[in-house]
């Protein structure tokens, strides 16, 4: 099954928010992907449902909210109504991981559970048959432009083995530190979203750096 592309729109010139929208829209990314940080969970603030309303009314495309924010339990469905096809909160925010994930079912959105560097895989265990995708945090939420750390590589070749084992259906997402000098290597390693914020909007030819992505061709054997 082909990788999707989901340019970061946090990494983007918010004075532009019109052209990295269009840029998304005209060009062979699959996906937005929205970063939501609310400067607890994470150092830093980004935005929220109003903003979000505003792109995904422009959006052509599937819109992916990453919600950074302690207990996201409060603000599923506002995310939902915002217009999020896909809500994936944190394992760490959650004290009910479980409950979290079928709200965000019962609110119409796809369910995704990301994960900190420093947090197993094994946390998933009991809530992997209900996801829709499983978002791997290759650097420490809070910021973009961070180097990717090395060790996500086999978080992302357990959590393809979780999910091959239970028979889920759930697909691996990858953001921190994503652009073309690694995709290849965390295709291999199972990852089937690639999110990227600097390496898209920090680019001379951002069309052509979604291009090049989307044309990444991953070895199917690299990973046995
Ligand atoms: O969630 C986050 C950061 O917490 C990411 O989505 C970043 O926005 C990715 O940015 P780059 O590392 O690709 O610049």
């Amino acid at each position: 099954m082909a990788h999707l592309v989901a340019p970061s729109l946090l990494a983007a010139d918010f004075r532009r928010l019109d052209q990295a929208i269009e840029l998304v829209n005209t060009s062979e990314a699959d996906w937005f992907h929205l970063d939501v940080m609310d400067g607890s969970f994470v150092p830093n603030i980004s935005f929220g449902q109003f903003i979000i309303e505003q792109i995904a009314a422009e959006a052509k495309k599937y819109v992916d909210v990453h919600l950074m924010i302690d207990d996201p339990a409060r603000y599923i469905d506002s995310f939902a109504r915002a217009g999020a096809n896909g809500i994936t909160v944190h394992a760490e925010a959650c004290t009910h991981l479980h409950r979290v994930v079928q709200m965000i079912k019962e609110s119409g959105a796809k369910a995704g559970v990301a994960l900190n560097p420093h947090t197993p895989v094994s946390i998933l265990e009991n809530v992997i048959e209900d996801l829709d995708l499983v978002l791997i945090m290759t650097v420490n939420p809070g910021f973009g432009g961070q180097k990717f750390i090395y060790h996500s590589l086999q978080k992302v070749r357990q959590t393809a083995e979780l999910i091959t084992v239970r028979n889920a259906r759930a697909i691996i997402e990858v953001d921190g530190g994503i652009g073309l000098q690694n995709a290849q290597k965390v295709l291999e390693a199972g990852a089937r979203v690639l999110v990227a914020g600097s390496a898209v909007f920090g680019a001379e030819d951002p069309a052509g750096v979604i291009r090049e992505l989307k044309a990444i061709a991953p070895n199917p054997i690299a990973y046995v």
